[in-house]
């Protein structure tokens, strides 16, 4: 039997990607639960999928917006403090909204890490992965984020990722690697069958 080494869940940790829509921000959370694999347990709350569901009374005020980020902290530092892996890509383009879900966090003992996706606006409107942009230069919708839209850029993030300067596989990598610096994954040697052993086990 060859062993390798594998990823383990220490601590939970809330990880929230936050940028501008088109930034990469859920890209890379779903690659960094593929890397961090099956066994982990390991959540990702969506900012849209959140908006179909406990958010559907939400609309793109300053007030829904904050409203947005405040019941996702809430939500997210639930699941960190049951030791889940919480990755949350969700623009929340406010300073002080993003900095009360930090305290949240560090009321209850809970780890909670800024990962700003820095993806340009020009880049962002280029990729236009859900025609947002060119909604908003047509004027059909108005109010769209860091376009025609407040965007208040973390100051202090504890990882900020450029996606044009970097693919969503090595992005995601230095989210990993922010994790075992803090602590909340190490790698561990476990047993790992090749495929002769696998098909013989
Ligand atoms: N005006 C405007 N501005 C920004 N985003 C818009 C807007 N209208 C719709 N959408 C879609 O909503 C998704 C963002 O939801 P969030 O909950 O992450 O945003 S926020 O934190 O409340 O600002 C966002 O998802 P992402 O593209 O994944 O960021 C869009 O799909
Ligand atoms: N390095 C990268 N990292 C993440 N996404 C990238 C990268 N390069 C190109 N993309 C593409 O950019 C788009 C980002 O969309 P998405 O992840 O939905 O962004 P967001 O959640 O921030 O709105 C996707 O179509 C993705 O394939």
């Amino acid at each position: 039997m060859a062993s390798g080494p594998a990823l383990r869940l220490n601590r939970g940790a809330t990880v929230w990607l936050t940028g501008l829509s088109g930034a990469g921000k859920s890209t890379l959370a779903g690659t960094v639960a593929e890397l961090v694999g099956g066994g982990t347990e390991v959540e990702v709350l969506d900012g849209d999928e959140i908006r179909r569901t406990i958010s559907s009374d939400l609309g793109f005020s300053r007030q829904d917006r904050d409203a947005q980020g405040r019941r996702v902290g809430f939500i997210a530092e639930l699941l960190t403090r049951h030791r889940v892996l919480t990755l949350v890509p969700v623009i929340a383009p406010y300073a002080e909204t993003r900095d009360a879900v930090r305290e949240r966090h560090e009321r209850n003992g809970s780890a909670f890490l800024e990962v700003y996706v820095s993806t340009p606006l020009g880049e962002c409107a280029r990729r236009d992965p859900k025609g947002l942009y060119a909604k908003a230069a047509s004027g059909e919708i108005t109010g769209l984020t860091g376009y025609d839209d407040v965007y208040e850029q973390p100051e202090h993030p504890d990882l900020r990722l450029d996606t044009t300067e970097l693919d969503a596989g090595p992005s995601a990598e230095r989210i990993v690697d922010l994790l075992l610096e803090r602590g909340v994954l190490e790698y561990v040697e476990s047993p790992v069958l090749t495929g002769s052993e696998y098909r013989d086990r």
